[in-house]
Protein backbone atom coordinates (compact mmCIF):
# COMPACT_ATOMS: atom_id res chain seq x y z
CA UNK A 1 0.00 0.00 0.00
CA UNK A 2 1.17 3.38 -1.03
CA UNK A 3 0.81 6.07 2.01
CA UNK A 4 0.91 10.01 -0.21
CA UNK A 5 1.47 11.65 2.81
CA UNK A 6 5.03 9.74 2.75
CA UNK A 7 5.47 9.70 -1.07
CA UNK A 8 9.24 12.16 -0.43
CA UNK A 9 10.59 9.26 1.49
CA UNK A 10 12.24 5.81 1.53
CA UNK A 11 12.72 3.92 4.50
CA UNK A 12 16.63 2.68 4.61
CA UNK A 13 18.58 0.41 7.13
CA UNK A 14 21.36 2.56 7.82
CA UNK A 15 23.47 -1.33 8.79
CA UNK A 16 22.60 -3.82 5.63
CA UNK A 17 21.46 -1.15 3.52
CA UNK A 18 17.54 -3.19 2.53
CA UNK A 19 15.83 -0.41 1.28
CA UNK A 20 11.84 0.06 1.09
CA UNK A 21 9.18 2.26 -0.03
CA UNK A 22 8.07 4.37 2.73
CA UNK A 23 5.18 2.92 5.36
CA UNK A 24 3.68 4.31 8.67
CA UNK A 25 4.00 1.02 10.26
CA UNK A 26 7.76 -0.43 9.36
CA UNK A 27 10.01 0.53 11.75
CA UNK A 28 12.81 -2.30 12.31
CA UNK A 29 14.60 -3.56 8.64
CA UNK A 30 12.89 -7.10 7.93
CA UNK A 31 16.72 -8.58 7.16
CA UNK A 32 18.90 -7.17 10.37
CA UNK A 33 16.89 -5.62 12.87
CA UNK A 34 18.07 -2.43 12.80
CA UNK A 35 16.15 0.37 13.00
CA UNK A 36 15.18 2.22 9.21
CA UNK A 37 16.12 5.84 8.89
CA UNK A 38 13.15 7.71 7.17
CA UNK A 39 15.38 9.49 4.15
CA UNK A 40 14.66 12.26 2.03
CA UNK A 41 14.37 11.93 -1.84
CA UNK A 42 16.10 14.86 -3.22
CA UNK A 43 14.03 15.24 -6.49
CA UNK A 44 11.02 14.95 -4.32
CA UNK A 45 11.40 17.64 -2.34
CA UNK A 46 10.55 21.19 -2.87
CA UNK A 47 12.31 23.11 -0.34
CA UNK A 48 11.81 26.86 -0.86
CA UNK A 49 13.44 27.96 2.32
CA UNK A 50 13.30 32.04 1.83
CA UNK A 51 9.33 31.21 1.51
CA UNK A 52 8.97 29.36 4.92
CA UNK A 53 5.56 30.85 6.48
CA UNK A 54 4.03 30.32 10.18
CA UNK A 55 6.00 29.39 13.33
CA UNK A 56 7.03 26.45 14.56
CA UNK A 57 7.54 22.47 13.30
CA UNK A 58 4.95 22.97 10.79
CA UNK A 59 6.95 25.77 9.50
CA UNK A 60 9.56 23.24 7.67
CA UNK A 61 6.33 20.88 6.34
CA UNK A 62 8.09 21.21 3.21
CA UNK A 63 11.03 18.53 5.07
CA UNK A 64 8.53 17.15 6.69
CA UNK A 65 5.46 14.12 6.36
CA UNK A 66 2.51 15.77 5.00
CA UNK A 67 -0.86 13.67 6.81
CA UNK A 68 -4.16 14.93 5.65
CA UNK A 69 -4.72 16.65 9.08
CA UNK A 70 -2.37 17.80 11.16
CA UNK A 71 -3.07 17.62 15.04
CA UNK A 72 -0.71 20.43 16.65
CA UNK A 73 -1.11 22.35 19.87
CA UNK A 74 1.51 25.12 18.65
CA UNK A 75 4.85 22.97 19.19
CA UNK A 76 7.94 24.49 18.33
CA UNK A 77 9.15 27.85 18.10
CA UNK A 78 11.19 27.49 21.72
CA UNK A 79 13.51 30.55 22.65
CA UNK A 80 17.57 30.27 22.09
CA UNK A 81 18.50 31.99 25.07
CA UNK A 82 21.96 33.35 25.48
CA UNK A 83 23.70 32.07 28.67
CA UNK A 84 24.61 35.45 30.31
CA UNK A 85 27.45 33.50 32.87
CA UNK A 86 28.92 31.74 29.24
CA UNK A 87 27.99 34.41 26.33
CA UNK A 88 29.11 32.16 23.59
CA UNK A 89 26.27 29.66 25.06
CA UNK A 90 23.19 29.54 24.09
CA UNK A 91 19.84 27.57 25.57
CA UNK A 92 17.26 25.84 23.37
CA UNK A 93 14.70 26.02 26.03
CA UNK A 94 12.41 23.30 24.50
CA UNK A 95 10.45 23.63 27.90
CA UNK A 96 8.43 26.12 26.65
CA UNK A 97 6.52 22.91 24.45
CA UNK A 98 2.93 22.76 24.71
CA UNK A 99 3.67 20.25 27.24
CA UNK A 100 6.85 21.23 28.44
CA UNK A 101 8.99 19.39 26.59
CA UNK A 102 10.72 18.71 22.88
CA UNK A 103 8.69 15.69 22.89
CA UNK A 104 5.78 17.45 21.33
CA UNK A 105 7.89 17.97 18.16
CA UNK A 106 7.66 14.23 17.34
CA UNK A 107 4.18 14.20 18.80
CA UNK A 108 2.52 16.62 16.44
CA UNK A 109 3.84 14.84 13.53
CA UNK A 110 3.20 10.91 15.07
CA UNK A 111 -0.09 11.49 16.27
CA UNK A 112 -1.01 13.19 12.99
CA UNK A 113 -0.07 10.22 10.98
CA UNK A 114 -1.65 8.08 13.43
CA UNK A 115 -4.72 9.95 13.02
CA UNK A 116 -4.39 9.40 9.28
CA UNK A 117 -3.95 5.68 9.17
CA UNK A 118 -7.48 5.11 11.16
CA UNK A 119 -5.84 3.48 14.20
CA UNK A 120 -8.04 3.46 17.84
CA UNK A 121 -4.94 5.02 19.64
CA UNK A 122 -1.45 5.10 20.59
CA UNK A 123 0.78 3.44 22.81
CA UNK A 124 4.11 4.30 24.58
CA UNK A 125 6.67 3.33 27.45
CA UNK A 126 8.22 6.15 29.38
CA UNK A 127 9.96 8.24 31.55
CA UNK A 128 7.38 10.81 31.95
CA UNK A 129 7.65 13.29 29.25
CA UNK A 130 6.76 10.72 25.94
CA UNK A 131 3.91 9.68 28.00
CA UNK A 132 2.72 13.36 28.49
CA UNK A 133 3.14 14.43 25.25
CA UNK A 134 1.55 11.42 24.17
CA UNK A 135 -1.74 11.70 26.13
CA UNK A 136 -2.06 15.23 24.99
CA UNK A 137 -1.86 15.25 21.80
CA UNK A 138 -4.12 11.91 21.60
CA UNK A 139 -6.52 13.83 23.49
CA UNK A 140 -6.32 16.51 21.10
CA UNK A 141 -7.13 14.15 18.15
CA UNK A 142 -9.50 11.58 20.39
CA UNK A 143 -7.68 8.70 20.36
CA UNK A 144 -6.76 6.72 23.15
CA UNK A 145 -3.69 6.81 24.59
CA UNK A 146 -1.73 3.68 26.67
CA UNK A 147 1.30 4.88 28.41
CA UNK A 148 3.46 2.06 30.28
CA UNK A 149 5.43 3.77 33.35
CA UNK A 150 8.36 2.42 35.24
CA UNK A 151 6.51 1.64 38.67
CA UNK A 152 7.61 4.59 40.98
CA UNK A 153 10.05 5.71 38.42
CA UNK A 154 8.13 8.49 36.96
CA UNK A 155 8.06 12.53 38.16
CA UNK A 156 5.25 13.50 39.36
CA UNK A 157 4.47 16.39 37.14
CA UNK A 158 4.52 14.58 34.10
CA UNK A 159 2.35 11.71 35.38
CA UNK A 160 -0.23 14.05 36.47
CA UNK A 161 -0.22 15.48 32.84
CA UNK A 162 -0.86 11.38 31.82
CA UNK A 163 -3.64 11.34 34.28
CA UNK A 164 -5.20 15.23 32.87
CA UNK A 165 -5.21 14.26 29.42
CA UNK A 166 -7.12 11.02 30.27
CA UNK A 167 -4.50 8.13 29.10
CA UNK A 168 -4.62 4.91 30.27
CA UNK A 169 -1.95 4.61 32.67
CA UNK A 170 -0.01 0.67 33.22
CA UNK A 171 2.14 0.51 35.54
CA UNK A 172 5.33 -2.55 35.61
CA UNK A 173 7.77 -3.42 38.29
CA UNK A 174 11.08 -2.70 36.76
CA UNK A 175 12.94 0.55 34.36
CA UNK A 176 11.77 2.20 31.74
CA UNK A 177 14.11 -0.60 29.72
CA UNK A 178 11.50 -3.18 30.81
CA UNK A 179 8.38 -0.75 30.01
CA UNK A 180 10.13 -0.42 26.42
CA UNK A 181 10.61 -4.23 26.08
CA UNK A 182 6.69 -4.82 27.14
CA UNK A 183 5.19 -2.54 24.50
CA UNK A 184 7.60 -3.59 21.85
CA UNK A 185 7.23 -7.17 21.95
CA UNK A 186 3.57 -6.08 22.38
CA UNK A 187 3.21 -4.21 18.90
CA UNK A 188 5.68 -4.96 16.79
CA UNK A 189 6.12 -8.48 14.38
CA UNK A 190 8.80 -8.41 12.37
CA UNK A 191 9.83 -5.01 12.82
CA UNK A 192 6.17 -3.83 11.89
CA UNK A 193 3.12 -2.75 13.44
CA UNK A 194 0.84 -3.32 10.83
CA UNK A 195 -1.67 -5.59 12.82
CA UNK A 196 -2.04 -3.45 15.49
CA UNK A 197 -4.98 -0.62 16.59
CA UNK A 198 -2.50 0.96 18.36
CA UNK A 199 0.05 2.70 16.71
CA UNK A 200 3.77 2.89 18.85
CA UNK A 201 5.23 5.92 19.23
CA UNK A 202 8.15 5.98 21.24
CA UNK A 203 11.43 7.09 19.00
CA UNK A 204 11.78 3.89 17.23
CA UNK A 205 9.13 5.56 15.09
CA UNK A 206 11.19 7.37 12.62
CA UNK A 207 8.25 9.99 11.41
CA UNK A 208 8.34 11.11 15.24
CA UNK A 209 11.30 11.97 14.71
CA UNK A 210 11.03 13.53 12.26
CA UNK A 211 9.33 16.70 14.22
CA UNK A 212 12.31 16.85 16.43
CA UNK A 213 14.71 17.09 13.77
CA UNK A 214 13.00 20.45 13.52
CA UNK A 215 14.93 21.55 16.16
CA UNK A 216 18.21 21.98 14.32
CA UNK A 217 16.28 24.15 11.43
CA UNK A 218 15.10 26.17 14.41
CA UNK A 219 18.74 26.85 15.60
CA UNK A 220 19.77 27.21 12.33
CA UNK A 221 17.25 30.14 11.18
CA UNK A 222 18.73 31.70 14.96
CA UNK A 223 22.35 31.57 15.14
CA UNK A 224 23.71 29.41 11.90
CA UNK A 225 25.68 26.80 12.31
CA UNK A 226 27.24 26.48 15.84
CA UNK A 227 30.35 24.77 16.81
CA UNK A 228 28.65 22.11 19.40
CA UNK A 229 25.30 20.97 20.30
CA UNK A 230 24.94 19.24 24.01
CA UNK A 231 22.33 17.38 24.02
CA UNK A 232 21.35 15.13 27.01
CA UNK A 233 21.17 11.48 26.08
CA UNK A 234 18.47 8.67 27.11
CA UNK A 235 16.69 6.53 24.51
CA UNK A 236 19.20 7.82 21.95
CA UNK A 237 16.51 9.00 19.16
CA UNK A 238 16.78 13.38 19.52
CA UNK A 239 20.40 13.36 19.48
CA UNK A 240 20.38 11.68 16.31
CA UNK A 241 17.01 13.37 14.66
CA UNK A 242 18.84 17.05 15.72
CA UNK A 243 21.93 15.85 13.74
CA UNK A 244 20.14 14.48 10.77
CA UNK A 245 18.01 17.79 10.96
CA UNK A 246 21.41 19.66 9.95
CA UNK A 247 22.42 17.08 7.94
CA UNK A 248 19.60 17.26 5.42
CA UNK A 249 20.05 21.42 5.60
CA UNK A 250 23.42 20.38 4.03
CA UNK A 251 22.45 18.31 1.99
CA UNK A 252 20.45 20.85 0.19
CA UNK A 253 23.43 22.95 -0.19
CA UNK A 254 21.94 25.14 3.04
CA UNK A 255 25.23 24.78 5.36
CA UNK A 256 28.81 23.36 4.63
CA UNK A 257 29.35 21.27 7.46
CA UNK A 258 27.16 19.89 10.38
CA UNK A 259 27.69 21.27 14.19
CA UNK A 260 29.85 18.76 16.86
CA UNK A 261 27.06 16.70 18.80
CA UNK A 262 28.47 15.94 22.27
CA UNK A 263 26.05 13.40 24.11
CA UNK A 264 25.52 13.93 27.64
CA UNK A 265 24.57 11.06 30.01
CA UNK A 266 24.70 10.63 33.94
CA UNK A 267 26.85 8.84 35.16
CA UNK A 268 24.72 6.03 36.47
CA UNK A 269 22.85 5.94 33.55
CA UNK A 270 25.92 6.22 30.87
CA UNK A 271 25.74 3.17 28.50
CA UNK A 272 26.77 5.24 25.41
CA UNK A 273 29.71 6.44 26.99
CA UNK A 274 30.63 3.09 28.37
CA UNK A 275 30.32 2.22 24.50
CA UNK A 276 32.11 4.82 23.10
CA UNK A 277 35.02 4.60 25.60
CA UNK A 278 35.17 1.01 24.25
CA UNK A 279 33.92 -0.57 27.49
CA UNK A 280 31.60 -2.67 26.26
CA UNK A 281 27.98 -2.94 24.72
CA UNK A 282 25.73 -0.33 25.24
CA UNK A 283 24.00 -1.20 27.71
CA UNK A 284 23.59 -1.46 31.29
CA UNK A 285 21.31 -2.89 34.16
CA UNK A 286 19.99 -1.04 36.99
CA UNK A 287 20.95 2.73 35.87
CA UNK A 288 20.81 5.34 38.41
CA UNK A 289 20.30 8.88 38.49
CA UNK A 290 18.26 11.78 39.69
CA UNK A 291 17.72 12.55 36.08
CA UNK A 292 14.58 10.80 35.98
CA UNK A 293 13.92 11.34 32.32
CA UNK A 294 17.39 10.17 31.00
CA UNK A 295 17.43 6.73 33.58
CA UNK A 296 17.69 4.31 30.68
CA UNK A 297 20.13 1.31 30.75
CA UNK A 298 19.40 -0.02 27.26
CA UNK A 299 19.26 2.82 24.48
CA UNK A 300 16.95 1.35 21.44
CA UNK A 301 18.43 4.33 19.35
CA UNK A 302 22.18 3.93 20.41
CA UNK A 303 22.97 2.73 16.75
CA UNK A 304 21.23 6.33 15.62
CA UNK A 305 22.84 8.16 18.42
CA UNK A 306 26.18 6.94 17.72
CA UNK A 307 26.18 7.49 14.47
CA UNK A 308 25.10 11.25 14.99
CA UNK A 309 28.24 11.59 17.47
CA UNK A 310 31.11 10.09 15.13
CA UNK A 311 29.97 11.00 12.03
CA UNK A 312 29.87 14.68 13.63
CA UNK A 313 33.28 14.49 15.29
CA UNK A 314 31.43 14.84 18.51
CA UNK A 315 31.74 12.66 21.91
CA UNK A 316 29.82 11.12 24.32
CA UNK A 317 30.35 12.35 27.94
CA UNK A 318 29.58 11.62 31.12
CA UNK A 319 28.14 14.21 34.39
CA UNK A 320 27.30 13.11 38.17
CA UNK A 321 24.45 14.22 39.48
CA UNK A 322 26.16 16.50 41.95
CA UNK A 323 27.29 18.12 38.22
CA UNK A 324 23.34 17.77 37.53
CA UNK A 325 21.77 19.49 40.05
CA UNK A 326 24.33 22.19 40.37
CA UNK A 327 23.87 23.39 36.54
CA UNK A 328 20.11 23.04 36.98
CA UNK A 329 20.53 25.36 39.99
CA UNK A 330 22.85 27.86 37.38
CA UNK A 331 20.13 27.98 35.16
CA UNK A 332 17.74 28.93 37.77
CA UNK A 333 19.87 32.13 38.70
CA UNK A 334 19.59 33.12 35.10
CA UNK A 335 15.65 32.25 35.21
CA UNK A 336 15.17 29.53 32.95
CA UNK A 337 13.61 26.43 34.81
CA UNK A 338 14.33 23.21 33.50
CA UNK A 339 14.07 19.37 35.02
CA UNK A 340 17.47 17.40 35.98
CA UNK A 341 17.98 15.60 32.83
CA UNK A 342 17.85 18.87 30.60
CA UNK A 343 20.98 20.60 32.96
CA UNK A 344 22.69 17.46 31.90
CA UNK A 345 23.73 19.59 28.85
CA UNK A 346 24.57 22.57 30.64
CA UNK A 347 26.68 20.39 33.08
CA UNK A 348 28.17 18.44 30.15
CA UNK A 349 29.27 22.14 28.51
CA UNK A 350 31.38 22.77 31.79
CA UNK A 351 32.44 19.73 32.25
CA UNK A 352 33.82 20.10 28.30
CA UNK A 353 34.96 23.52 28.55
CA UNK A 354 36.80 22.67 32.34
CA UNK A 355 38.83 19.70 30.39
CA UNK A 356 39.89 21.33 27.14
CA UNK A 357 37.25 19.55 24.99
CA UNK A 358 36.14 22.83 23.82
CA UNK A 359 37.15 26.46 23.75
CA UNK A 360 35.72 29.35 25.60
CA UNK A 361 34.93 31.00 22.26
CA UNK A 362 33.30 27.98 20.61
CA UNK A 363 29.45 28.53 19.95
CA UNK A 364 27.20 26.06 21.74
CA UNK A 365 23.78 25.65 22.01
CA UNK A 366 23.05 23.53 25.07
CA UNK A 367 19.16 21.77 24.17
CA UNK A 368 17.37 22.24 27.44
CA UNK A 369 15.00 19.33 26.69
CA UNK A 370 12.22 20.15 29.57
CA UNK A 371 10.62 22.52 32.05
CA UNK A 372 11.59 22.31 35.58
CA UNK A 373 7.75 22.00 36.95
CA UNK A 374 8.23 18.67 35.47
CA UNK A 375 9.56 17.30 38.24
CA UNK A 376 8.77 19.50 41.88
CA UNK A 377 10.49 16.90 44.20
CA UNK A 378 13.79 18.03 42.63
CA UNK A 379 13.24 21.47 42.80
CA UNK A 380 12.10 21.03 47.03
CA UNK A 381 15.72 19.39 47.80
CA UNK A 382 16.98 22.97 46.50
CA UNK A 383 18.25 24.87 49.09
CA UNK A 384 15.05 27.35 49.84
CA UNK A 385 15.59 31.18 50.60
CA UNK A 386 12.79 30.67 53.26
CA UNK A 387 12.17 33.05 55.83
CA UNK A 388 9.03 33.08 58.10
CA UNK A 389 7.83 36.05 59.63
CA UNK A 390 4.54 36.66 61.94
CA UNK A 391 4.12 40.55 62.18
CA UNK A 392 3.87 43.01 59.30
CA UNK A 393 6.30 44.84 61.06
CA UNK A 394 8.74 41.83 59.94
CA UNK A 395 8.29 42.41 56.47
CA UNK A 396 8.77 45.99 56.84
CA UNK A 397 12.28 45.86 58.27
CA UNK A 398 12.93 43.11 55.58
CA UNK A 399 11.91 45.16 51.97
CA UNK A 400 13.27 49.03 54.12
CA UNK A 401 16.26 47.76 55.52
CA UNK A 402 19.47 45.07 54.95
CA UNK A 403 18.25 41.62 56.05
CA UNK A 404 17.74 40.41 52.50
CA UNK A 405 21.03 39.70 50.55
C1 LIG B 1 13.70 15.80 29.58
C2 LIG B 1 14.39 14.78 28.74
N1 LIG B 1 15.64 15.01 28.38
C3 LIG B 1 16.33 14.15 27.62
C4 LIG B 1 15.75 12.97 27.20
C5 LIG B 1 16.58 12.07 26.36
O1 LIG B 1 16.16 12.05 25.03
P1 LIG B 1 16.42 10.78 24.15
O2 LIG B 1 15.68 9.65 24.78
O3 LIG B 1 15.86 11.12 22.83
O4 LIG B 1 17.87 10.52 24.17
C6 LIG B 1 14.43 12.68 27.57
C7 LIG B 1 13.75 11.43 27.18
O5 LIG B 1 14.32 10.47 26.82
C8 LIG B 1 13.73 13.61 28.33
O6 LIG B 1 12.48 13.40 28.69
N1 LIG C 1 12.61 10.19 28.34
C1 LIG C 1 11.75 9.44 27.54
C2 LIG C 1 12.09 7.99 27.38
C3 LIG C 1 11.41 7.43 26.15
O1 LIG C 1 12.02 7.92 25.04
P1 LIG C 1 11.39 7.88 23.60
O2 LIG C 1 12.07 9.01 22.92
O3 LIG C 1 11.70 6.55 23.05
O4 LIG C 1 9.92 8.08 23.66
C4 LIG C 1 10.33 9.67 28.02
O5 LIG C 1 10.00 10.83 28.22
O6 LIG C 1 9.58 8.74 28.22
Amino acid sequence: MRFETLNKYVLKCPRCGFETEASPYIMRCPKCGELLDALLIADKVKLRWNELRGRGVWRYRDLLPEPNSIVSIGEGATPLIRLRSHGNAYIKFEGTNPTGSFKDRGMTIGVSLASSIGVKGVIVASTGNTAASAAAYSARAGLNCIVVLPKGGVAKGKLGQAILHGASIVDIPGTFDNALEYVLDTVLINGSADHINYYPLNSINPWRLEGQKTIAYEVFEEVGVPDYVFVPVGNGGNIYAIWKGFRELMEHGMIDHVPKMIGVQASGAAPMVRYWNGAGEAKIENPRTIASAIRIGKPVNWFRAYRAVKYSGGAFIEVSDDEIIRAQAMLGKEGIGVEPASAASLAGYLKALGEGLIGPSDKAVLIATGHALKDPDALLMGNANMISISSINELRNLVMGNAIA
